[in-house]
């Protein structure tokens, strides 16, 4: 377990939140989606996240509100335009994130060519673990992370599976726009999304770093 302090001043700096999609091939298969050739990505407000001891909240017009586990990726350093071989000094450390998705709002927005910011980018759409620095993580594409629900297990994936790795993206992203210190980039989610209810209780970890437990809020 990460016994540091959380750096919270990361959080609470408020940053940009880039999350990266399809990025895990059978996480795109169980979508019915192709494999990007090059990286999607989208965002999320700031005020998307939420710590624990703070409920996820179903967005009003959501039916079907989903969890995706993945890997967080935390810019520590100003990258601009950087090249593969250097982006991994830009990062300060990790998290392990969810990407709360209302899978019912993606879909239309999917049918009707809609950016997908309703689906993704509502508040409290991005809960985040405790803040582990980068020492503590030798090699980034060699983690475990999980997710249950209600005590059952849902997701489990090996980082390594990533098809983008994180260089890459780092480097992908800031020749779009620069990534500032406190941003914070999602590396997309393994297979086995699915729906949560008011009242289940959301656990989750990166194997021997780092676990978190949310619940969603009840309905009322
Ligand atoms: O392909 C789809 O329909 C949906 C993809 C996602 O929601 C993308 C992600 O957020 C992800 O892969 O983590
Ligand atoms: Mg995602």
């Amino acid at each position: 377990m990460a016994s540091s302090k959380p750096l919270s001043r990361f959080w609470e700096w408020g940053r940009n939140i880039v999350c990266v999609g399809r990025n895990y091939a059978e996480h795109a298969k169980e979508m019915g989606s192709a494999l990007p050739a090059e990286p999607l990505f989208f965002l999320k407000p700031s005020s998307a996240y939420v710590r624990e001891g703070s409920p996820i909240e179903r967005p009003y017009y959501c039916r079907e509100l989903h969890h995706e586990v993945e890997l967080g990726v935390l810019i520590g350093r100003r990258a601009r335009a950087v090249p593969q071989d250097t982006a991994m000094e830009h990062v300060a450390g990790y998290a392990l994130c969810l990407d709360m998705t209302a899978r019912d709002t993606q879909k239309h927005c999917k049918d009707k060519g809609l950016p997908w910011t309703l689906a993704k980018g509502f508040g409290s759409s991005c809960p985040v673990s405790e803040f582990v620095p980068k020492e503590k993580i030798p090699d980034p594409h060699k983690l475990r992370i999980w997710l249950k629900v209600n005590g059952k297990l849902r997701q489990e994936g090996d980082t390594s599976n990533m098809i983008f790795s994180i260089p890459y993206l780092i480097s992908y992203i800031s020749h779009i726009f620069t990534l500032e210190e406190g941003d914070l980039i999602l590396t997309g989610s393994p297979e086995g999304v699915g729906s949560v209810e008011a009242n289940d209780e959301i656990e989750a970890g990166i194997r021997d770093v780092v676990t978190m437990k949310f619940k969603v809020q009840s309905k009322g």
